[in-house]
């Protein structure tokens, strides 16, 4: 292993763990100032490559995309997706690609999207509702826990064709798979000490996936009676489980590879990856929106007056209204900038060993990256880089989609988000429904500026403490 990356040098044994801190990402930054973009880092047994500028990420996820796109075998992933049988953790390889392909054509392509507008409309009315009923009790509203409802409640009605209810409630114990999925076990570095479980992590990822099981049981249950004594469904009709099931009953030459591989628990992994991947990621990307309109009121200001000259006194800001607001787009930027919803992505995987500016990286090395780090580099994005200002994007081509590798909430290349366009849409749709008609007021005269703004860890960063604000409703009575 000569000629790695520069690093930390590793200790016997834990290597480099004692490093990491409650908030890796943190740590990396710092570590990365010394060591540079291209950092090594020995985690126990096994060899880190932590990236943390755009040029460096261009090189791993633009040249050689290919070489990076699998995904490390964690205990986490091993039991949170059924040994890997999702999408997000599967190892590259036509079963990955298959199911990849599956979720994109059958659930996030753009006719599939925009089939459920109606559906998210409704949800948005409720959300409104509720928010003028606080509003008129001048109630403290966790925005945190109203997001993640509301997020809940769409995502539910598209993959199981109805709303959560008692029997289901996916948010809270995906809130906890995302932590105990991002966090650093000690039995997947030191293989000798994983019988011992010494941080009790594999006992949590059994019980977390036995709850999910459960529901997840129920549902392709009550799916399989209703296709038994109904008429069969038309594919208009059907929602993404009766597809996932149809693909058992009858060939599918779109998806021939699924057809002959997929069972029930092929199913609930997938479906698992997709409530996991869309539910806490969109909470607490419009979290973080919310928090900086609401820690930044000359910003809210701009939004408002974007809102109020484009949608105009409508009661609903529409999805169709949404590509017009340009200052939304700059603002959703600017803070998946300083406040990245999944601040290491989703670690990768080195399929062969490679030479990188001159570095080995040797096969099965793993690649955090630390997306984090890159909006806090000046050489990036100006010795102003701190400053919460939407306008630096202002006749920028950057973009979450862009070559430039400086803006990846979605993450890049191969292993990208295949749910950028809904992910964004429910960013759009819930953050300006927040704003347009209402006028938001921390608690116990906490002023703005004194808003918390710490995360916590996890594959997703989510305010380390729930957003709260009492709304007053300012449209027409
Ligand atoms: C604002 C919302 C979202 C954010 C910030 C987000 C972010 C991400 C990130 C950072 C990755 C990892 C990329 C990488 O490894 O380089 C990812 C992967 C993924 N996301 Fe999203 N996502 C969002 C919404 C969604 C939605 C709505 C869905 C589906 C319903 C979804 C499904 C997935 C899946 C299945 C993967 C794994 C892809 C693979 O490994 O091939 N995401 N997402």
């Amino acid at each position: 292993n000569k000629n790695l990356p520069p690093g930390p040098v590793p200790l016997p044994v834990i290597g480099n763990l004692h490093l990491l801190g409650n908030l890796p990402h943190r740590s990396f930054h710092t570590l990365s100032q010394k060591y540079g973009p291209i950092m090594s880092v020995r985690l126990g047994s096994v060899q880190f490559v932590i990236v943390s500028s755009p040029d460096a990420a261009k090189l791993f996820f633009g040249t050689h995309d290919v070489v990076f796109a699998s995904r490390p075998k964690t205990l986490a992933a091993k039991y949170l997706s059924y040994d890997y049988k999702g999408v997000a953790f599967a190892e590259y390889g036509p079963y990955w690609r298959s199911v990849r392909k599956f979720c994109t054509v059958e659930l996030l392509s753009g006719t599939k999207i925009n089939g459920f507008a109606g559906m998210r409309r409704e949800e948005i009315g409720l959300m409104v509702e509720e928010m003028k009923a606080a509003s008129k009790v001048r109630k403290v509203v966790n925005l945190s826990e109203t997001v993640s409802s509301v997020i809940e409640g769409m995502i539910c009605r598209m993959l199981f064709g109805k709303k959560n209810d008692d029997r289901f409630v996916f948010k809270t114990l995906i809130d906890k798979c995302m932590e105990a999925a991002g966090s650093f076990n000690l039995a997947d570095f030191v293989p000798l000490l994983a019988p011992f479980d010494l941080q009790g992590m594999t006992k949590h990822y059994k019980s977390l996936i036995k709850e999910l099981d459960e529901m997840l049981e129920i549902l392709i249950d009550e799916h399989e009676k209703r296709n038994q004594t109904s008429e069969s469904l038309n594919r208009e009709q059907m929602d993404f489980i009766d597809i996932l099931l149809s693909l058992k009953q009858e060939y599918s030459t779109t998806h021939d590879e699924l057809s002959y591989t997929i069972d029930r628990s092929n199913m609930k992994a997938i479906s698992l990856d997709l409530v996991a991947g869309a539910i806490d990621t969109s909470k607490t990307s419009i979290e973080w929106v919310l928090s900086v309109l609401i820690k930044h009121p000359r910003v809210m200001n701009e939004l408002k007056k974007e809102l109020k000259a484009i949608v105009g006194d409508k009661p609903i800001v529409e999805e169709t209204d949404l590509t017009k607001l340009t200052y939304l787009h700059m603002v959703v930027k600017e803070s998946s900038r300083l406040y990245p919803t999944a601040p290491l992505l989703v670690p990768h995987q080195a399929r062969d060993d490679i030479k990188i500016k001159g570095y080995n990286i040797p096969k099965n090395t793993r690649v955090l990256v630390n997306y984090w780090a890159f909006g806090r580099d000046p050489n990036v994005w100006s010795d102003n880089w701190e400053e919460f200002l939407p306008e630096r994007f202002l006749d920028n081509e950057t973009d979450f989609r862009g070559q430039d590798f400086k803006l990846l909430q979605f993450g890049i290349g191969r292993r990208g988000c295949p749910g950028v366009n809904l992910g964004l849409l429910n960013i759009g749709l819930v953050v300006c429904n927040m704003v347009r008609w209402f006028d938001w007021e921390l608690p116990n005269g906490m002023s703005p500026s004194d808003l918390d703004m710490n995360e916590k860890f996890g594959l997703t960063a989510s305010r380390a403490k729930p957003l709260l604000a009492i709304p007053t409703f300012t449209g027409p009575k």
